[in-house]
């Protein structure tokens, strides 16, 4: 399974240290092998630490140049960052990033490598209108992206789940990771009001291969409960 914290414009570089150390300690005592990630924002970004991948939550198709306010694989090279979230719902709905701009990061971080956290995921109305409609859209959202891509996540995260407390039900989130599972053999996280008192539940659906965590995640020690859940439910498989 894939574990994953994304910061969002929370935490700072000394409560980024002291949350990975926190993270690292317990990963290694509790003998954990499920894939954790850490997406600081980008004034805390560093080297991964321990068995804890930092990836970065956005930059810049570009190594450098004239982008104020992005930064570009120069900076992420500074601390061997590999790891980047692309197509998150709060950079497509409230900064305006289009599909054609996401498409083309994905393009410029594929040939670079990157392990690449794609998101995707509808507004409630897109949810409100079928079913149908709902796979049309996400179907929108993945034009241009190479489902065959090895270094591929897909995450998929209702906008209207994102920071509300409403989570979809376990019928819903299977239908739409089963759809998604018939297109790409990428592992498919699931994100939206994640917490330590629902995790249990949503990581044992079929087709879900993880969750990426955003405000219930910003606790380590809630973290590492979540990991240690994601623990759980592989003996419970195996
Ligand atoms: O957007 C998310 C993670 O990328 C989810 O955020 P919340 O867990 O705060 O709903």
């Amino acid at each position: 399974m894939i574990i994953a914290a994304n910061f969002k414009t929370n935490h700072t570089r000394a409560a980024t240290k002291a949350y990975l150390a926190k993270v690292t300690a317990y990963i290694a005592e509790a003998e954990i092998s499920d894939e954790v990630m850490v997406f600081p924002p980008a004034t805390a970004l560093c080297r991964s630490e321990g068995d804890v991948t930092v990836g970065a939550q956005n930059a810049w198709p570009t190594d450098n140049g004239a982008y104020t306010g992005e930064i570009g694989t120069e900076q992420l090279d500074e601390f061997g960052i590999h790891t980047i979230l692309i197509g998150h719902s709060e950079r497509r709905h409230i900064l305006g990033e289009s599909q054609e701009v996401v498409a083309e990061k994905f393009a410029y971080f594929k040939a670079l490598g990157f392990r690449i956290v794609y998101c995707i995921g509808e507004p409630l109305e897109v949810r409100d209108a079928g079913s149908e409609t709902l796979m049309a859209y996400l179907a929108e959202q993945l034009e241009g992206i190479d489902l065959g891509y090895g270094n591929l996540v897909i995450a998929y995260e209702p906008v209207w789940a994102i920071g509300t407390g409403r989570v979809p039900s376990e019928n819903e989130i299977e239908l739409i990771h089963g759809a998604l599972a018939k297109l790409t053999k990428a592992p498919l996280l699931y994100g939206g009001s994640v917490k330590v008192g629902n995790v249990a539940p949503i990581l044992a659906l079929k087709h879900v291969d993880g969750a990426l965590v955003g405000s219930g995640a910003l606790d380590p020690d809630d973290f590492c409960k979540m990991i240690a859940t994601a623990k759980q439910i592989n003996k419970q498989e195996v």
